[in-house]
């Protein structure tokens, strides 16, 4: 969002931390960060990248104002450092899966190149940032899956965490939504704004039929009735159909009914029924109520007659998962690759500076991701990154670059995308990724391994640090 940089958006530590680096100067020293994640959320085979624009912008704005700096005093930092605080921005490269790629656990998505201190203090927005919008993109995504090309209305305003209802729904968008019903990121960002009208507007009145009228009256070629306040079949859908009726003589058109409650594979036929024997077939049925992939695939499944799903609280806090678990890892500083140990092989970091190659069958199908050393060709053979004895030849596949520039000296280098380009590149992705890993039920994995060089890094390192131990 506009407004938003990195310099305060952070955990005290990294400016501690900055602090200590400053003081043995060596904050200057080039650095490379990797955001990966570890676990698809969902139980899915896929995760949609969104945060990056958010990324960029937040980089290109950094740099601390004088109030910032003087907040920074007031908890103890010291003068020098502050002084060197006030006319730090950001300088670094960054390369990174443009938003609304699809990728996969353990592979670099963005790559910091930065003088440490730099690249240390942005750790916490980028994760921030990144985090929260693939998950929910991901989930959007998933959404889009199940619905037959049925229109999707995000209206989860009210129930997302405070401010990420902004970012919920450009997520949501990219993700595979068609419009949402928050106004503010509407304006924003030129997402489409749906809505139809809330329960209290037709308890507020005495009758079902005058509130339907009044909101009829008043936005007649938007007008979407709530049928489900008293009873759907029996007074919702018959005074929906009264005022089409009155509506279609003043030379209007009904747009849709929303049901909100009850079976709705049911309620949606029987709605159909009734609505088409009143000559109202371009009347929509709209339908929401908790609902999310499950419960659309279901739905689906049932025939139910749902024109347009209107989907709030299940997406925008990515139901069940509440987090996508990326995390910001160190692989190289000083001139060296770095690596951090563990204890579980999982664990284990992937030093030095990498690149990811994917590769491509003769369909244009994804087959595979490959993460190597930077300084090494495309590898033709690639090693699963804990179950060593286990290798994939990689021979006969086409490959492209997965991380590409998009900030070089500070600066944007990748060109803004729409939100369209992006949910349509989120389709094509998807389009390209074989169906196995996009099945909900026990996914296929999606294969990722090392190059053998980068294999023999992280082992000479692991050799020589426990060596010292
Ligand atoms: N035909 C259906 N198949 C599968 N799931 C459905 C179907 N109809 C509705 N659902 C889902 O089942 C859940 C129903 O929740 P619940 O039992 O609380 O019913 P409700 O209609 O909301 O009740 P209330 O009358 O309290 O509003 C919702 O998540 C809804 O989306
Ligand atoms: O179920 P969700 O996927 O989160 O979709 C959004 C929900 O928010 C509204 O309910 P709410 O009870 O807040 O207000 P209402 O009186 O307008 O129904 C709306 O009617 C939906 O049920
Ligand atoms: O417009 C709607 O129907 C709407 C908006 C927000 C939440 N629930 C429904």
């Amino acid at each position: 969002m506009e407004g938003l940089n990195g310099n305060l958006y952070t955990d005290l530590y990294q400016l501690s931390m900055g602090q200590a680096y400053f003081e043995k100067n060596r904050h200057e020293n080039i650095a490379s960060f990797d955001y990966f994640f570890r676990k698809i959320p969902f139980n899915g085979g896929y995760v949609i990248t969104v945060g990056l624009e958010d990324v960029i912008e937040a980089l290109e704005n950094f740099s601390f104002a004088k109030d910032e700096i003087e907040y920074l005093e007031s908890i103890g930092f010291k003068a020098d450092y502050l002084n060197y605080l006030k006319k730090l921005k950001f300088t670094g490269d960054v390369f990174a899966v443009p938003e609304g790629g699809v990728v996969f656990p353990q592979e670099p998505v963005v790559r910091v190149v930065a003088p440490m201190i730099e690249a240390q203090l942005v750790e916490t927005m980028i994760l921030n940032l990144m985090n929260y919008q693939s998950l929910i993109a991901t989930k959007a995504a998933r959404i889009r899956q199940v619905s037959n090309g049925r229109p999707l209305a995000e209206f989860g305003m009210r129930r997302a965490h405070g401010w990420g209802a902004m970012q919920a729904s450009r997520a949501a968008v990219v993700g595979g939504f068609d419009s949402t019903s928050n106004v503010l990121a509407g304006k924003y960002y030129g997402i489409p704004v749906t809505g139809t009208m809330a329960h209290s507007y037709i308890q507020s009145h005495d009758e079902e039929l005058t509130a339907f009228r009044n909101f009829a009256e008043s936005r007649p070629d938007k007008c979407v009735l709530l049928v489900d306040t008293y009873d759907t079949l029996r007074s919702g859908i018959p005074n929906a159909i009264k005022v089409a009726k009155e509506m279609r003589e003043r030379g209007h058109e009904l747009n849709g009914i929303r049901l909100d409650s009850g079976d709705l594979a049911y309620l949606s036929r029987e709605a159909r029924k009734m609505l088409n024997e009143n000559d109202l077939e371009d009347v929509k049925i709209v339908a929401s109520n908790q609902l999310d992939e499950g419960v659309i695939k279901s739905l689906q499944e049932q025939n139910a007659a749902i024109d347009i799903y209107g989907v709030g609280t299940n997406l925008v806090v990515g139901k069940p998962d509440s987090a996508l678990d990326g995390v910001y890892k160190l692989a190289y500083a000083d001139d060296k690759p770095r690596l951090k140990i563990s204890e579980n092989i999982k664990k284990l970091t992937l030093p030095g500076m990498k690149k990811v190659h994917r590769y491509i069958n003769n369909d244009g199908q994804f087959v595979a991701d490959a993460i190597a050393t930077l300084d090494e060709g495309v590898p033709d053979k690639m090693i699963h990154p804990y179950e060593l004895d286990k290798e994939m030849s990689l021979k006969r596949f086409d490959q492209e670059e997965l991380l590409t520039p998009v900030m070089k000296n500070g600066e944007r280098v990748a060109e803004k995308k729409s939100l369209d380009e992006l949910k349509e590149s989120v389709q094509f992705n998807l389009s390209n990724l074989p169906d196995e890993h996009k099945r909900f039920n026990n996914p296929h994995i999606y294969k990722v391994g090392i190059s053998q060089n980068l294999l023999k890094l992280r082992q000479d390192l692991k050799n020589e640090k426990t060596s010292k131990l």
